[in-house]
């Protein structure tokens, strides 16, 4: 497995060891020793997702601001473009975002931090987006930026108007959200 860091240090990029042979393929998707080796963290995962989105959709920006949830993200059918946007209360990088294609084809995945907001828009026929996550989902602490927010900026790879759920429909600036408060140590 390996890491690569994105323009946020704290977002990362990787790419397990994938093995191709006459028969298809084999790739360890989650392997907590090589995880740890590629990155130096040791996240414990309690709640894995499976979503389908068709073309066009975009989910996000989605975080919780109690029981923030680190995501490991991946795209095993179709192709996506997948976004964290920090938004930490301090950070040196508050507000910044980073976007990262994740295909079936590119067994790519990206590693959200607790303190991210995270999206994605699909950009194939569908998409299956299949995630880690560190804490449960608590609709109580989470919360929506818009996808639009123009001081963030994200440039997405849409055609057109997104198909947003009506939660993300109603989403609010960063200016006026509440933000995650990290541990003074944590950042
Ligand atoms: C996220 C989530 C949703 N649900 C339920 C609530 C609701 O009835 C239905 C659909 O929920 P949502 O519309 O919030 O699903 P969705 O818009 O796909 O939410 C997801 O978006 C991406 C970008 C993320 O990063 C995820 O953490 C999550 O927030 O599924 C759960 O039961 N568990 C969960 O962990």
């Amino acid at each position: 497995m390996k890491a690569t860091a994105t323009a946020i240090p704290e977002v990362l990029i990787l790419e397990p060891t994938f093995h191709g042979d006459a028969r298809g393929f084999f790739y360890e998707s989650y392997n907590q020793r090589a995880f740890e080796a590629a990155t130096g963290l040791r996240p414990t995962f309690v709640q894995d997702n499976h979503s389908r989105s068709l073309k066009g959709v975009l989910r996000g920006l989605h975080y919780q601001i109690r029981q923030p949830q680190g995501k490991l993200v991946r795209v095993v059918q179709g192709c996506a473009f997948d976004v964290a946007v920090d938004v930490r209360k301090g950070s040196p990088t508050f507000g910044r975002w980073v976007g990262v294609e994740l295909s079936e084809d590119n067994h790519r995945q990206l590693w959200v931090p607790e303190g991210f907001a995270h999206g994605f828009v699909v950009t194939s026929e569908s998409a299956d987006f299949l995630y880690k996550a560190t804490d449960y989902y608590a609709p109580q602490h989470e919360r929506c930026i818009a996808w639009d927010d123009p001081e963030i900026g994200i440039d997405w790879p849409l055609q057109g108007p997104p198909s947003l759920s009506a939660k993300d429909a109603a989403g609010v600036r960063l200016a006026d959200a509440d933000v995650f408060e990290p541990t003074p140590r944590s950042l």
